[in-house]
């Protein structure tokens, strides 16, 4: 329900406010007043006192966006008619976090912690997001990569309530009034998945809702994009896991994926109804669609939507900033590289074609470019004669004359790359004998297994210093520990695309450009790359730590601001003075801020003192 109170209501309690505090006082009794009239409900307090709605009572509480928990100050907790509903002691958001810190060093496994922490998410918005954000060493490996994937696994088991839309193939046609019972108005960025391939573990339907809810819970933690801007969306088309089709704590449709024309239909409809809803400039994040989709669905939209795919330019663009890195230990140029990779996927062919691209920025031809990268899939290498096919779309660009072979190792042998990428979702298939061979061929090898979560890493951070003699570049998709060689200890990075996507985000929607081109994900990569430091460099890590990762983002949007003003594709105008202070005041605060109105003495206008005026007469 809303309710007004004017000036009159004021006036009829019988005082006329004059300072800060009697207007607040004022403002509680009235609060009240309106709170006998309607036991609850919101109450938008307009007219003369400017103040957001109010959420009264214990609604006020079970609000994640309002609630403040023991913080509610007496003044507020009256207001609000939750005095009495808690304890009475008084704490401070710092005093919170460390009860949050205690709560979470009592659970001994990792599942336990990302629950603690989904229920805090539920529970309070503000001290979820400012205990993420200062603790995102620790805890980004719960919210996401590796335990997001044991969430999703787990998810018919530990779903409690929603977090994000699940649209089915069912809503066909009502997709919109689907998208309608979304509660929050002003969805800015969405992130979207049908759960054909979560991570590296494969078809998960539904349960891959996990996703979604954590990419954008590093939209807030990361780049400080609000949390009500920001919608997970699951689409629901069927699975084709067994196992989950029988399992009877499965949540999501009980049938076959649907393909082909329906399926295609489907997501049209999707796309058209956020868009409906939502507005032209809502950005559509694509997240662990199969690779068939995840290509076909990207070139069908790019350039009629505000859209993005993840697992294609994000992982490209942060393992391309890699590279970038890595020049500056080997000193070689990204065209003096050979580069081999285990898989063929999108995020594979991602990097491949965004490393094309910056070789040929170097002067190298697209052709000399495509020959120093070799690709090895589940069919063996991608070599024009082999009897499997198998080379549609990208893959024909890195296909080679050469015999077929199904021996990754033997080929790692023949043609000696500097640079061993993999994606591939095969946990250990960079086997000793393979990791030894890229450090008799070279200095400083160059490994990224980057298949997530940890156990479907290529290797690991061990191995891959160890085979190596401590010689090797390495980083992986999820997180490894520092690894110790004869007294040094190396900090492997973490080549994930969360140093890209949430920067990117933040650039896009500050800047209202329509259309994503790859330019924004090598500018992502560049501006990565430099916020690598020498002593980064020193200790072997190619990304700078993940500590960093907030200012990383906001540095990620003032070059996208910059380069969306210069080629004229921002939308929003005036552009800002200062573009780095524009960004920072777009961001969220996780701090608490008074739950009462904001009050203070009116200032007395100087124009209500001058003189009345006298209407001219009008001449006949
Ligand atoms: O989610 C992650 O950690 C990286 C990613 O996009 C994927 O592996 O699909
Ligand atoms: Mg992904």
């Amino acid at each position: 329900m809303f309710s007004l109170i004017p000036r009159s209501l004021i006036s009829g309690l019988g005082k006329t406010p004059r300072t800060a505090s009697s207007q607040k006082a004022l403002l509680i009794e009235a609060v009240h007043l309106l709170n006998e009239n309607s036991k609850s409900g919101y109450h938008e307090v307009v007219g003369d006192i400017i103040t957001p709605s109010q959420v009264m009572g214990i609604d006020h509480l079970r609000d994640p966006r309002l609630n403040k928990g023991l913080a509610f100050t007496l003044e507020e907790r009256q207001a609000l008619g939750i005095h009495g509903l808690q304890p009475a002691r008084f704490k401070t958001q710092e005093e919170q976090l460390e009860l949050c810190r205690i709560s979470i060093e009592r659970y001994q496994e990792d599942l336990n912690k990302y629950l603690y922490l989904t229920e805090l998410h539920d529970r309070n918005e503000k001290l979820f997001f400012r205990l993420l954000t200062e603790n995102i060493e620790a805890l980004m490996p719960i919210v996401y990569t590796p335990t997001v994937g044991l969430a999703c696994q787990k998810f018919g088991l530990i779903y409690r309530r929603p977090r994000g839309l699940f649209v089915t193939i069912n809503d066909i046609g009502h997709v919109f009034d689907v998208l309608k019972n979304w509660p929050e108005p002003n969805v800015k960025a969405i992130v979207v998945t049908d759960g054909e391939r979560i991570l590296g573990l494969g078809d998960l339907g539904a349960c891959g809702m996990g996703i979604p809810v954590g990419k954008l819970a590093l939209y807030t933690a990361l780049a400080g994009i609000k949390p009500h801007e920001c919608l997970p969306i699951v689409l629901d088309v069927g699975t084709n896991n067994e196992t989950l089709l029988e399992d009877p704590l499965y949540v999501g449709l009980r049938q076959k994926r649907v393909t082909g024309k329906l399926y295609d239909d489907f997501v049209d409809e999707f796309m058209e109804g956020i868009v409906r809803r939502y507005g032209q400039n809502t950005l559509i994040q694509f997240e662990d669609f199969g690779n068939h989709n995840a290509f076909r669905l990207l070139k069908k939209y790019r350039d009629h939507y505000c859209t993005f795919n993840d697992d294609i330019q994000g992982t490209a663009s942060v393992a391309v900033s890699g590279l970038m890195a890595c020049k500056r230990i080997t000193g070689k140029k990204f065209s003096d590289n050979t580069i081999c990779f285990l898989g063929a996927g999108g995020a594979c062919l991602g990097i491949a074609d965004l490393a094309v691209r910056a070789m040929v920025l170097e002067g190298t031809s697209i052709e000399e470019a495509r020959n120093r990268i070799w690709m090895f899939d589940i069919d063996g290498l991608l070599a024009v004669d082999r009897p499997e096919g198998n080379l549609e779309g990208h893959k024909k660009y890195y296909a080679k004359d050469h015999a077929p072979s199904k021996d990754f190792a033997g080929l790692v042998n023949e043609i000696k790359p500097s640079i061993l990428i993999g994606a591939s979702a095969q946990g250990g298939a960079f086997t000793p004998d393979i990791l030894q061979a890229m450090g008799k061929f070279n200095q400083q090898p160059i490994i990224f297994a980057l298949s997530n979560p940890t156990d479907k890493a290529e290797c690991t951070a061990e191995q891959a210093y160890t085979n190596t003699q401590g010689r090797c570049i390495f980083a992986s998709g999820s997180p490894f520990p520092p690894v110790e060689i004869n007294g040094k200890t190396f900090k492997p990075g973490q080549g994930n695309n969360a140093y890209i996507f949430p920067g990117v985000a933040l650039g896009i929607l500050t800047s209202g450009i329509h259309h994503i081109s790859e330019d924004v994900f090598l500018i992502a990569s560049e501006t990565v790359a430099d916020c690598v430091t020498e002593d980064d460099l020193s200790k072997g890590r190619i990304y700078p730590p993940l500590r960093e990762i907030r200012e990383v983002s906001i540095k990620i949007a003032v070059k996208i601001l910059e380069y969306a003003y210069k080629e004229r594709i921002a939308t929003v105008y005036p552009k800002p003075k200062d573009l780095q202070r524009y960004v920072e005041e777009q961001q969220y605060n996780y701090n608490y801020e008074p739950s009462l109105p904001n009050l203070w003495p009116w200032p007395k206008a100087p124009y209500i003192k001058t003189k009345p005026i006298q209407p001219t007469k009008l001449k006949a």
